[in-house]
């Protein structure tokens, strides 16, 4: 009997371990690649991509709103377009949380896509996959690095107010070690956090954003801080009014941000932060010197990103409508 019992327990514990494996690696990205719609939608690619580039064409600063989409759809729940569903009467989604309230932008563009794609191949691609490739085509369009897109993610049927106002976006207030925690804590390295910061080459930050900072830090060059304080009062008033991430190009994907964060002319505490006799200083310099390490570490960021927290196989949906659950 002790022998059988200890046979079986022995059987029992290996395929215990395998069915946690086989949970682990159904839970995480393992259902995403490349040709996932290479069958069933197989124009969804330069379909995006050139309602991206022609959206683009009209307003550059549109590149930076839909990358910032990816980024603040898949670290609330994970890339699955919770981030573009509207607030209805019985609703509340994520578009009023802190970090997106009168800040993120770009769903027009996004319901052209859909619109464009839903022609091509009707009730196929998902909004998340759509945030995904139109986050990768706004930075080619720019001028920024190319990668394949991995795409067979489905959608939420909900979304969740409070779990995008839980600091799961970090702030522009934030220590370095909030920044570290918070990218550690969706499995992306500090190194990740850098490369993705790097996104801040292109596109605007509201006054609100950065007051605090060009008034009361020291860690800022002065000429720069004077210029931005011409727009941005310091006790009240001009709360909208923008100011570029990147002082220099900030509707080119380069690495001028980083040669910025040398000079002390980092826009948000948030940015500057990563240059600052901290732990990151090594990867602020080498990024700054090199565009081509930049780039690399970035495409390697965003693919890590676009993997975070998938909905794949029969869990979700395939909206018809990104605003809205079927
Ligand atoms: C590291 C932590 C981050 C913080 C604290 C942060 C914070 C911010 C803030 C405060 C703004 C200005 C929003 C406004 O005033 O309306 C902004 C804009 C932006 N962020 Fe971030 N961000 C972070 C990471 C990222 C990442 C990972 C990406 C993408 C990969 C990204 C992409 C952008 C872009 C492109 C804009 C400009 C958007 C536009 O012009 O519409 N950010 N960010
Ligand atoms: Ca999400
Ligand atoms: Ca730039």
């Amino acid at each position: 009997m002790a022998f059988f019992s200890t046979v079986s327990h022995t059987y029992f514990t290996i395929i215990a371990t395998f069915a946690i494996l086989v949970l682990f690696t159904g839970s995480s990205s393992a259902q995403l690649s490349t040709d996932f719609y290479s069958k069933s939608c197989p124009k969804v690619f330069s379909t995006v991509q050139s309602v991206v580039k022609n959206a683009i064409s009209v307003e550059r600063r549109l590149g930076a709103s839909l990358l910032r989409l990816h980024f603040h759809d898949c670290f609330v729940n994970g890339c699955d377009g919770s981030v573009l569903l509207d607030d209805t009467d019985s609703f509340t989604g994520e578009k009023t949380a802190g970090p997106n309230n009168r800040s993120i932008r770009g769903f027009k563009v996004v319901d052209d896509i859909k619109a464009a794609v839903e022609k091509a191949c009707p009730g196929v691609v998902s909004c998340a996959d759509i945030l995904a490739i139109t986050a990768r085509d706004s930075v080619v369009t720019l001028g920024g690095p190319d990668w394949d897109v991995k795409v067979g993610r489905r959608d939420s049927k909900t979304a969740s107010l409070s779990d995008a106002n839980s600091g799961v976006i970090p702030p522009p207030t934030s220590t370095l070690n909030n920044l570290i925690n918070r990218f550690q804590a969706k499995g992306l390295s500090a190194k990740d956090m850098v490369a993705l910061s790097g996104a801040h080459t292109i596109g605007q930050a509201r006054c609100i954003t950065f007051r605090d900072r060009i008034y009361n830090e020291t860690n800022i060059d002065s000429s720069f801080a004077k210029t931005r304080q011409s727009q941005c009062p310091r006790n009240t008033g001009g709360r909208k009014n923008l100011a570029p991430l990147d002082l220099q190009t900030p509707t080119a994907f380069d690495n001028n941000y980083f040669k910025n964060l040398l000079d002390q002319k980092g826009l948000l505490h948030s940015d500057q932060i990563l240059y600052n006799g901290g732990s990151t200083d090594s990867l602020v310099e080498t990024y700054s010197k090199n565009d081509k390490t930049f780039d690399e570490d970035f495409v390697t960021a965003m693919i890590k990103m676009g993997d975070i927290d998938p909905l794949t196989g029969s869990s979700g949906e395939i909206r018809k409508n990104c605003r809205k659950p079927n």
